[in-house]
C-alpha cells in the first residue's frame, strides 16, 4: 500500500479526492489536512456542514496544521488541493523529502516564471521544480507522468478545451490562420468553496469574465502550441464545464477526417467518450470522471463540444488518473 495525504481536503476538489483515494485498493489515506487556523480542524470531512455525502463512506477527521513533519517520513504521495500560492509554497517541502506530488493548482503548470507574475500575482520561487514538473494531461503525457515526481494537474477549463483540439492539431487538420475560439461555461464550484460576493446564490448570473485576461488562456495556448481566444463564463449551476469551440479546418477536411482523428487518439482511452452523432451535454458527465466530445462540421467551419465535471475530470479524477498512470495501476482504478 502507498501512503498518501490530501492537503486542502475540505475543499470541493479535496473532498472528491478523499472519496476516490479512500476506496482505492493500493492507497492508504493517512491524513486529511486543512490550514493551521482552519475553522474546520477537528471536524469529520463527512460532517453535515462539510461533505455529508461522504457519511459512512469517509468519516475521517480534518487536521488543521502547517507542520507535516509527523507524516513526512512515512509518506509516498501528496495531493495538494490548495490554492495556487499555497501549493507553490509547500510543494518543495514534500518533494525534497522524496514524495511524489500531485498538485491540483496552477502553481507548476507553465514553465515560465513571468507567467506567474503576470497571471497569478506572485513571483515564482522554484524554477528547479517548474523545470521538473510534468503537465498531467493524462491522455497525452502518460510516458512523462510515469517518470515524474511532480505532476501539475491541468486546470478544469484547460482540460476540456485541449482534449478536443489536440488530435486535430496533431493531425494537421486545422487552418491556423483562424485561432480556435473557445467559449466555456463553468458551474460555481469552479470558484472553490470559500464564499465570496461572486459565488453567492443571489448574485450568480450567466456572465462572461476574464476577457482576454484569464490565466487559462496562456495555459491552453502553451500546451496546445496554438494560440486561442478563450472566454470563460460563470453559469448559475453547481457543477460541470461546457465548452464550445469554433474553428476552421483546412480545405478538403471532412467529418470522417475529424472522427478518425479523435478516434485515433481516444478510442483506447477509457475516460474520453467521442460521439459519432449528436453531442454531449452536462448531464452526460456530472458525477463521472469522463470528458465527452462531439462535433459538427459545416463547410470549413467546425464546432466542437466538450463537457466534463470540473471537480472530476477537471480536477480530482484526473489527479487520480495521473497517479494510476504514475504507479502502473489500471488507469481507471477507483474512478469507474
Ligand atoms: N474547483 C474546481 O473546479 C477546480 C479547482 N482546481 C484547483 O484545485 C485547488 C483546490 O480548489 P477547490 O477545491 O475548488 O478550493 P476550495 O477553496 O474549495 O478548497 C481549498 C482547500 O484548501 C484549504 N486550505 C486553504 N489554505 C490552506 C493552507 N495554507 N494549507 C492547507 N490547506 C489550506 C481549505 O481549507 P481551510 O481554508 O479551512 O484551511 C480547503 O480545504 C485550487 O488550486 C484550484 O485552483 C483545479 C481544477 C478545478
Ligand atoms: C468558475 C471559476 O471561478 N473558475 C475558476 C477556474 C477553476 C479553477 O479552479 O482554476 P484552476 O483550474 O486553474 O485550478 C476561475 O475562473 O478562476
Amino acid at each position: 500500500m502507498l501512503k498518501a495525504i490530501i492537503v486542502g481536503a475540505s475543499g470541493y476538489a479535496g473532498a472528491k479526492l478523499a472519496y476516490y483515494l479512500h476506496k482505492h485498493p493500493h492507497i492508504q489515506l493517512i491524513a486529511l489536512t486543512v490550514s493551521e487556523n482552519s475553522q474546520d480542524g477537528g471536524k469529520l470531512i463527512s460532517d453535515y456542514d462539510l461533505h455529508s455525502q461522504l457519511k459512512g463512506v469517509v468519516d475521517l477527521p480534518l487536521i488543521a496544521t502547517a507542520d507535516y513533519s509527523t507524516y513526512i517520513n512515512d509518506l509516498d504521495i501528496v495531493f495538494l488541493a490548495t490554492e495556487h500560492a499555497v501549493s507553490h509554497n509547500i510543494a518543495p517541502y514534500f518533494l525534497e523529502h522524496g514524495c511524489t506530488v500531485f498538485d491540483l493548482s496552477g502553481a507548476f503548470r507553465v514553465n515560465s516564471a513571468s507567467f506567474y507574475t503576470d497571471y497569478y500575482g506572485f513571483t515564482h520561487q522554484h524554477q528547479k521544480w517548474l523545470d521538473k514538473a510534468v503537465y498531467g494531461l493524462a491522455e497525452w503525457n502518460s510516458e512523462q507522468i510515469k517518470q515524474a515526481q511532480l505532476i501539475a494537474v491541468p486546470g478544469c477549463y484547460p482540460t476540456a478545451s485541449q482534449l478536443p483540439l489536440k488530435p486535430l492539431i496533431e493531425e494537421g487538420l486545422l487552418d491556423n490562420s483562424q485561432w480556435p475560439v473557445i467559449n466555456a461555461v463553468s458551474g460555481v464550484s469552479g470558484a472553490g468553496r470559500k464564499p465570496s460576493h461572486n459565488n453567492i446564490f443571489c448574485e450568480v448570473s450567466l456572465h462572461a469574465y476574464g476577457l482576454f485576461t484569464h490565466r487559462h488562456q496562456p495555459e491552453i495556448a502553451t500546451h496546445l502550441g496554438q494560440e486561442v481566444i478563450f472566454t470563460p463564463h460563470l453559469g448559475s449551476f453547481k457543477q460541470g464545464i461546457h465548452v464550445t469551440i469554433t474553428c476552421r479546418v483546412k480545405e478538403g477536411v471532412t467529418s470522417q477526417d475529424i472522427l478518425k482523428a479523435l478516434n485515433k487518439y481516444y478510442q483506447n482511452k477509457p475516460l474520453i467518450r467521442v460521439y459519432q452523432k449528436d453531442w454531449p451535454g452536462l448531464k452526460s458527465v456530472i458525477g463521472l470522471p469522463y470528458c465527452d466530445i462531439g462535433f459538427v462540421l459545416k463547410n470549413r467551419h467546425l464546432i466542437l463540444i466538450s463537457v466534463e465535471d470540473n471537480l472530476l475530470k477537471g480536477a480530482a479524477a484526473q489527479a487520480v488518473q495521473c497517479m494510476n498512470i504514475r504507479y502502473n495501476f489500471d488507469e481507471t482504478t477507483s474512478l469507474l
